[in-house]
């Protein structure tokens, strides 16, 4: 079976009148089920690296493979199809749309793919939160909710078109230690029990300890 997502020589340089190097030669290959925990300091290349993977941006020289598909001859609108089909986002601030309950947030990606009817897509939308205890918080909006639950919605959101990858940029840089553990221990669950690929940028050591393998970012190259 082909890598969840395989980057190769990944290299990202901002032109200008001074360019700006961003990440450098990153290679990396991750399997499905596999728990990563993208570490560095500030200004390190980590969130530049998420967005080369998660198809955000394109590298100035490497390539990506999503599940063995080959990702370079893509133009915008069949990279935003495969990003809807195949990746799932998470950043810090939850990007909920405010005037949207938590359901019929999770619900948006389904409808964009447009592969459900709408009875299933509401289904759905239920079941995913749910599975992340946000049952009885389905009808509220982001506004209503706590900076944990409003992850967790996030979280059900990414997960509205089961993608085999899931990306997040300092998930729990905006909560509390404990609303933190919760989201990385669903993070985890996601690859473990559904095995699905998890890709996470952090800050907390701690957390990232509890991954499977981490890549550590130290100007914008990987180090040992
Ligand atoms: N559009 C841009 N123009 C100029 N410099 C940029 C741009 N985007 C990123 N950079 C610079 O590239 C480097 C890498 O940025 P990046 O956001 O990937 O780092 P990071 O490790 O995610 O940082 P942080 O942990 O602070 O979020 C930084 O020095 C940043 O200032």
């Amino acid at each position: 079976m082909s890598p969840a997502i395989e980057a190769r020589g990944l290299t990202r340089i901002l032109p200008g009148l001074v360019p700006v190097t961003l990440v450098e030669g990153i290679d990396l290959t991750v399997q499905a089920g596999e728990f990563i925990a993208i570490t560095g300091p500030s200004g390190s290349g980590k969130s530049s690296l998420l967005y080369l993977l998660g198809l955000l941006d394109k590298p100035s020289s490497g390539t990506v493979r999503l599940q063995g598909l080959a990702t370079e001859g893509l133009d915008g609108d069949q990279l935003a199809d495969l990003r809807l089909a195949r990746i799932g986002f998470v950043f810090q601030f939850h990007f909920l749309l405010p005037e949207f309950s938590a359901a019929e947030n999770v619900a948006i990606p389904m409808r964009r793919l447009g592969a459900m009817p709408e009875k299933a897509i509401r289904a759905r939308a239920d079941e995913l939160l749910e599975g992340l205890g946000l049952a009885e918080h389905r009808a509220k909006l982001p506004e209503q909710m706590s900076g944990g639950q409003r992850q967790r919605a996030a979280i059900a959101r990414a997960l509205a078109n089961d993608p085999a990858l899931i990306l997040a940029d300092e998930p729990t840089g905006n909560l509390d230690t404990a609303s933190a553990h919760l989201v990385f221990q669903t993070l985890r669950g996601l690859a473990r029990d559904q095995n699905r690929t998890i890709i996470v940028v952090t800050h907390d050591t701690e957390l990232a300890a509890t991954a499977d393998r981490r890549l550590h970012l130290v100007d914008g190259r990987v180090v040992p």
